[in-house]
């Protein structure tokens, strides 16, 4: 049998990479999207939601992706200095900023021939995320690409102690703060749950619950672009957030109630901004982040002070790996009734 074949489809034929970091998917998108129109990267992100949401939900629902798939749309970037633009694509719709993708895309740019030859030991990728400039790092030798780090743009605690009330679970307080997205932060021990034991369903619920209080109660703002200023998710952690040699755990349920398998690199980045900004991490001190749901770890320091707007931010870099799983060719038959996509939880 002559094999690949393609099987009897109508429409386009859209072909993936797929990877996973730290047990979160990526699936790459590499042929069969149309032209992205707009001037500008978060100009695209709103053209891929008002024109061609039909593929997102052809390439992230089942029967070809799943619940909690993620994808990662190549663009045209604006800025000289990009070596690629990027949109990534969820449950939900288009997120912002991925540090897991931004770490698997570091090696897969140099591994695909999209960047200019590689220099050991490191090769720099800058990537425009639909937040901003993302300075990824990619350990490279003989010919073979590895672990991946990122700088990722300014990061700052929005706002600390801030007290919602939760339907189901009274007046909690939560902080809020921006790693290329804004996540609300929440210790999972006062919904009397342990990130790294509880069932994935009852963390889900409670950060979900968490997430559609404080879009109710809280007014978003960021100095960038309106764009930016809506909340991503919340992640609940473990609470330990003093400085510490050891791990601390988090779990991210961001877009609609999808859980990340990895640590979360803007929740990282996020999460030492909300730690640089309590004073409990200084410059330069690395601290790991295991994720709940996989025990996968990155890596995270913040690096340099900045300003965002009117915020005292700060750099932070993110280190994670990633690997491949995969390459598909996606197609659909006019007669599926379930062409479309669905998804079950
Ligand atoms: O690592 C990250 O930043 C992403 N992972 C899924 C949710 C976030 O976008």
């Amino acid at each position: 049998m002559d094999f690949p074949k393609l099987p009897p489809h109508d429409g386009p034929v859209l072909s993936v990479v797929d990877m996973h970091t730290g047990g979160e998917p990526l699936r790459i998108i590499i042929s069969g999207y149309p032209t992205v129109q707009g001037d500008t990267v978060l100009a695209k992100r709103r053209y891929v939601r008002d024109h061609l949401d039909h593929l997102r939900k052809l390439l992230m629902f089942e029967p070809r992706g799943h619940y909690d798939m993620y994808g990662a749309l190549l663009v045209e970037s604006e800025i000289p200095e990009a070596d690629l633009g990027v949109l990534f694509m969820h449950n939900e719709g288009y997120s912002t900023m991925c540090g897991h993708a931004v770490i698997a895309l570091g090696r897969f740019a140099i591994d695909y021939g999209l960047v200019k030859t590689p220099t050991s030991p490191e090769t720099q990728i800058n990537i425009h995320c639909p937040c901003g400039l993302v300075k990824a790092f990619v350990e490279y030798s003989n010919g073979k690409t590895g672990a991946v780090k990122f700088h990722s743009v300014p990061a700052f605690a929005f706002v600390t102690d801030v007290k919602i009330t939760v339907p189901g679970y009274g007046e909690i307080t939560v902080d809020i703060s921006y790693g290329g997205a804004l996540y609300a932060f929440v210790n999972a021990e006062i919904f009397g749950l342990d990130v790294n034991k509880s069932q994935t369903r009852d963390l889900v619920d409670a950060a979900t619950a968490v997430t559609n209080a404080v879009k109710a109660q809280v007014k978003l703002y960021h100095p960038v672009s309106e764009d930016l200023a809506f909340l991503y998710g919340t992640i609940l952690t473990d609470g330990k957030d003093d400085f510490s040699d050891e791990p601390t755990a988090n779990v991210c349920v961001f877009a609609d109630a999808q859980v990340d398998r990895s640590p979360t690199g803007s929740g990282v980045t996020a999460r030492i901004a909300l730690q640089y900004h309590k004073g409990l991490i200084g410059l330069h001190k690395t601290r790991s982040f295991k994720s709940g749901t996989t025990g996968t770890i990155f890596t995270g320091k913040a690096i340099q002070e900045t300003k965002c707007g009117e915020f005292s931010a700060v750099v932070v870099e993110v280190a994670g790996h990633a690997y491949y799983s995969g390459i598909t060719s996606f197609t659909l038959e006019n007669e599926d009734t379930l062409k479309n996509g669905f998804l079950l939880r």
